[in-house]
């Protein structure tokens, strides 16, 4: 996944400015940088959600600038937000089987009932098991906690068989105790399923357990890129990300 001199303005205010970056086949790379420094926007226009003004962004060396939303889900990049994006009156189950209807190329209802051959629902009970929500086929979705919440999302992305994932802030709103396993479903959908990740991520010790690599915004301007270690160290990130050199 690559963007190339990616800018944004809307109106008056430049929202992005000249991101230039690539993420490595397989690669996890994490994006950091203050409230409003344009984290969820470059999401956006990476996944289609809105047009850049100048620059582009290409996927396995293709350029999907001009692809919508669903093009680029074709391509293969599948996408998490901040709030959730669940049926909540539907079954743990359902929410997974309607995300696999899409890959396995049948038409997506929710009326049709879930039969025990069904390749669709052996793929969601396949996945569920594989997140740690096996015993909850049959929950309710909205009923489910934060962290479980999350595997879920994942689980419905995972059907889809995304080539690269963009998770935005998964963390966000997850218990303390369920922060570690929804950290070890995150490294699986990389070292397991083989996705490029880029994700905004807020806990820092999560983030920084988890990516190779560390970019950093700051006023839609890509501060910098490197290692976690080299990151953290770095004087200007500090000053700008943690307001005072620690
Ligand atoms: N459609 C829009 N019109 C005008 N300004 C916008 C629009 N979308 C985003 N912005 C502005 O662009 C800046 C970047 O917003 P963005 O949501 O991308 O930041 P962020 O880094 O994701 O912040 P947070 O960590 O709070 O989620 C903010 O100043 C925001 O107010």
């Amino acid at each position: 996944m690559e963007v190339r001199d990616l800018s944004l303005r809307i109106g008056g205010a430049q929202i992005l400015e000249d991101i230039s970056f690539t993420v490595p086949t397989g690669q996890i790379v994490g994006v950091i940088g203050p409230n409003g420094a344009g984290k969820t926007t470059l999401f956006n226009l990476i996944s289609g959600v809105m047009t850049p003004s100048t620059g582009s962004v290409l996927l396995g060396g293709r350029e999907v600038t001009n692809r919508s939303v669903t093009q680029r889900a074709v391509a293969g990049l599948g996408r998490t937000f901040q709030t959730s994006s669940i049926f909540p009156a539907l079954s743990v189950e359902e929410n997974v089987r309607l995300a696999a209807q899409v890959t396995e190329g049948g038409a997506i209802s929710v009326f049709t009932f879930p039969r025990r051959g069904d390749r669709a629902s052996a793929r969601a009970r396949e996945l569920l098991h594989e997140v740690g929500l096996g015993a909850r086929l049959a929950h309710r979705a909205g009923d489910l906690p934060h962290g479980d919440k999350r595997k879920l999302e994942i689980a419905m992305l995972l059907a889809t068989d995304p080539s690269v994932v963009l998770l935005d802030e998964p963390m966000a709103g997850v218990a303390s105790g369920d922060v570690a396993g929804l950290t070890e479903v995150i490294r699986r959908l990389h070292t397991d399923y083989g996705c490029t990740v880029l994700m905004v991520e807020h806990h820092m010790e999560v983030l920084l357990g988890l990516v190779e690599r560390v970019a950093v915004l700051h006023f839609g301007h890509l501060l910098a890129l490197d290692t976690p270690e080299a990151v953290m160290a770095d004087p200007t990130v500090q000053s700008a990300y943690l307001g005072e050199p620690v």
